[in-house]
């Protein structure tokens, strides 16, 4: 029997550049709090049999209300102070799962990622152990050292990461089990440690979508908003 796929909404954040005083993920956009429209997307998603959020200290009563109406939510657990240390509690969370588990991690700062591009993540792990959705960049992006341009990348090959990225579990796993060994660990997201520490590891990555943003600063805020009316009925 197929295992189960897991959806990781990682809330682990406090939200510092939305300096709103609380993590920006309990922030209401259309009526209801960002984690509970990333939630929804993947509990109302036919391929995702579970959902498992990561919470800021401190918080994981808010995400536990948040969380209790959707059916496929299975826990609520502590995140850590960075990103990669909040997958690693994920990862925790998911030890006793099968390798061949597929997991598909979520920023829970991006409230209308959709069932399509949720689609082409699924559908590309058939045949890739690692999966990230990107975007086309609009603005030439450059290289800057020391403050001046050390290389200006073509931009055709430039592409901004959105959230899910796919994993088969034991990759993952793999992956997590070097970056944890190295002193130097630094990532932004769970591709790059997959990208750093199992450099043969191909990186499928698959179409993402403009309204997929990442509230990230209050004007993201404000976007988000805005969105979020055009979707109500
Ligand atoms: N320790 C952390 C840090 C971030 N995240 C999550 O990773 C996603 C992307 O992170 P980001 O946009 O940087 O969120 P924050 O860390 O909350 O923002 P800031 O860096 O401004 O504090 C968010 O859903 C955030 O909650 C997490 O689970 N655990
Ligand atoms: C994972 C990510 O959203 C891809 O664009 C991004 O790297 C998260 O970075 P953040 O600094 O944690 O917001």
């Amino acid at each position: 029997m197929a295992a189960r796929t897991v959806a990781v909404v990682l809330a682990g954040g406090i939200g510092e550049r939305m300096g709103a005083g609380r993590p920006k993920q309990l922030i209401e956009v259309g009526g209801r709090p960002i984690l509970a429209h990333a939630i929804a997307a993947f509990d109302a998603h036919p391929g995702i049999a579970e959902v498992l959020v990561v919470m800021a200290a401190g918080h994981l009563r808010d995400a536990g209300v948040i969380a209790a109406p959707f059916r496929s939510v299975t826990g609520v657990v502590e995140g850590g102070a960075t990103r990669t240390a909040s997958t690693v509690a994920a990862l925790r969370a998911l030890e006793d799962r099968p390798a061949d588990t597929r997991v598909l991690f979520h920023d829970a700062a991006r409230p209308f990622v959709d069932a399509p591009v949720i689609d082409r993540v699924l559908d590309a792990l058939d045949g890739h152990d690692a999966v990230a959705v990107g975007v086309p960049s609009p603005d030439t992006i450059v290289v800057v050292e020391d403050g001046v341009v050390a290389s200006m990348p073509p931009r055709e090959t430039m592409c901004r990461f959105q959230t899910p990225q796919g994993f088969r579990l034991g990759t993952l796993r793999k992956a997590y089990e070097l970056a944890l060994a190295d002193p130097a660990l630094r990532a932004t997201d769970d591709c790059g440690i997959v990208h750093r520490y199992l450099p043969d590891m191909p990186i499928r990555v698959v179409e993402g979508s403009e309204r997929n943003l990442k509230v990230t600063q209050p004007l993201d805020a404000v976007v988000a908003e805005h969105l979020a009316q055009e979707d109500l009925p």
